[in-house]
């Protein structure tokens, strides 16, 4: 049911564990479905977003139960599966043929997950020859070009050209090339699947041939017969690059090595690879969702702690901790308290990483108040404006955010959205080209002003409310759930005042 909440200035400060980062959980958990072993995550809470990915790779065929301290993963069975007659019979429309009705359709809800469309389309070609697929919200009509033609080249038709569809045939491997700056996810997405794609050469590389008769190989067979490579190019500069770092960190954390040439824009995949399962696994903390405590900090002067940070992570938005320093806020790790630390962890101590978790920093303490005007490149980290928008407008003078371009792209067109969410409140933003300028006060009025159904815009207005004369009146607030369900629960356990209306 959509929700009303109402945010007055009341200052949240003190100590506050980074939620479990669903960049992370979302790669983990498909390379634990993908493996040939079963494997435990440990994840302490999940979102929305996690959520579809989970339900996603289950209609996959991944067996995926939520216990006390995580996940535990029975990978999808790489073979194709005989389909019930009611099923079977759900997808005659999509193929008329004997072997295909014979095969269970499988399918990928993403709902409002962009991460668990574009990361699964390439994975589900690749051991599927059938998948029924679904979104809600704004992302069907986020953008999945170029990677759709490039699937397409690789042997997969799309019965429509944007969700709901039906993909049909197996995904080859080979060379694919896109540009790089729609979205990182469509590298993600074919990094992932390339362990399991069919060797270019070996397997019918055409749509049309995934409605006859054949039987779709099992992967270690294909994989067995495969002798080059997979390579994944982008012809221009890719943005969001840490994102695919991180899913080529988390490939070799189960066990699976891929290269990136000096450039940085051509990825390869040496076949013939197989993801081990892995027991115990840690998702590690939220850099995105971390950001809002780190700038409330930094908003306000009140103190900050959050735990549970990795400060070598790969995440892109681990980028916070320069840009509120430039800022003017003190930000230190405090390596001093890590015996204790670690004493504490909770998931953390259990899992076999525990040395190398131990010895990282985790504890991030922030403290003193922004004073300098920012300039932010959103081209690697865009998920920071929102929150980035209410630290300028706290900041006296112009802020730069620029090369916002993808930002158009997200859950809602975020330049545009953020751009009316501070003229809303009583500050002033103008967008000009891809750029976003803010000229900050150090005050708001507040108001009402509608989320746009987007949970980092949610965020920003939270956090536009310490500074407002006047509450803040968020409609459609419930878009939080989509990365970070317990924020407000977390907001008034801090001492900030947030209230909900049906
Ligand atoms: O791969 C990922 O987990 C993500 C990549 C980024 O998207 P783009 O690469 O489309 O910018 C980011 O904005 C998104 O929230 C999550
Ligand atoms: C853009 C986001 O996620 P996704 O692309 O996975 O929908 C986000 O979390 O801000």
């Amino acid at each position: 049911m959509p929700t009303s909440t109402t945010i007055t200035a009341a200052i949240p400060t003190g100590t506050i564990a980074a939620i479990p980062a669903k960049a992370h959980a979302h790669r983990a958990l498909i390379a634990a479905a993908l493996a040939h072993s079963p494997s435990t995550l440990i994840i302490a809470h999940y979102s929305e977003d996690i959520d579809a990915t989970i339900a996603s790779l289950q209609g996959l065929g991944a067996t995926i139960t939520k216990t006390a301290t995580g996940v535990t993963i029975k990978p999808i069975p790489q073979q194709p599966i005989l389909a019930s007659p009611t099923i079977a019979s759900n997808v005659t429309a999509i193929s008329e043929t004997p072997s295909t009705q014979l095969e269970k359709a499988r399918s990928i809800n993403a709902h409002e997950s962009g991460t668990t469309l574009r990361l699964l389309l390439p994975v589900s070609s690749a051991i599927s020859p059938i998948t029924q697929v679904t979104a809600a919200g704004r992302l069907p009509e986020r953008p999945l070009e170029p990677l759709k033609s490039q699937l397409e080249a690789h042997g997969v038709a799309f019965s429509n050209p944007k969700p709901p569809f039906t993909m049909t045939g197996q995904l080859t491997g080979g060379t694919f090339e896109m540009v790089g700056n729609v979205s990182s996810q469509f590298f993600s997405g074919l990094l992932l699947a390339a362990p399991n794609m069919a060797p270019a050469e070996k397997v019918a590389s055409t749509a049309s041939q995934a409605n006859s008769d054949e039987t779709i190989a099992p992967t270690s067979y294909k994989n067995s017969l495969a002798n080059n490579a997979v390579t994944i190019h982008s012809t221009t500069p890719l943005q969001s690059r840490d994102y695919v770092e991180l899913t080529r960190k988390v490939m070799a954390d189960f066990g699976v090595t891929t290269t990136i040439s000096d450039d940085g824009n051509t990825f390869t995949v040496p076949t013939q690879q197989q993801y081990e399962g892995r027991e115990q696994y840690p998702i590690e903390g939220d850099w995105s969702n971390s950001a809002i405590w780190l700038v409330a900090a930094a908003m306000t002067g009140q103190p900050m702690t959050i735990t549970n940070l990795q400060g070598d992570s790969t995440q892109a938005d681990k980028r916070i901790i320069e840009i509120i320093k430039a800022a003017g806020t003190r930000v230190e790790w405090l390596s001093a308290t890590l015996t204790h630390t670690k004493a504490n962890l909770t998931s953390a101590t259990t899992s076999s990483h525990t040395e190398s978790i131990a010895t990282i920093p985790s504890v991030l303490h922030c403290t003193g108040r922004a004073h300098t005007p920012i300039t932010v490149d959103l081209e690697q980290c865009p998920d920071l404006l929102p929150v980035l928008a209410a630290l300028a407008c706290s900041i006296e003078g112009e802020s730069w955010f620029m090369n916002g371009e993808r930002l158009r792209l997200k859950e809602s067109d975020r330049l545009a959205a953020v751009e009316e969410l501070v003229a809303t409140l009583g500050g002033q933003a103008r967008v000009e080209g891809d750029n976003l300028y803010i000229t900050g006060t150090g005050q708001l009025l507040g108001g009402a002003v509608h989320s746009h159904k987007d949970h980092r815009l949610v965020m920003a207005a939270t956090l536009m409310a310490l500074i407002s004369e006047e509450p803040v009146i968020i409609t459609d607030s419930d878009a939080i759930n989509k990365s970070y369900p317990l924020f407000f629960k977390h907001w008034n356990q801090l001492g900030g005042q947030a209230q909900h209306t049906l």
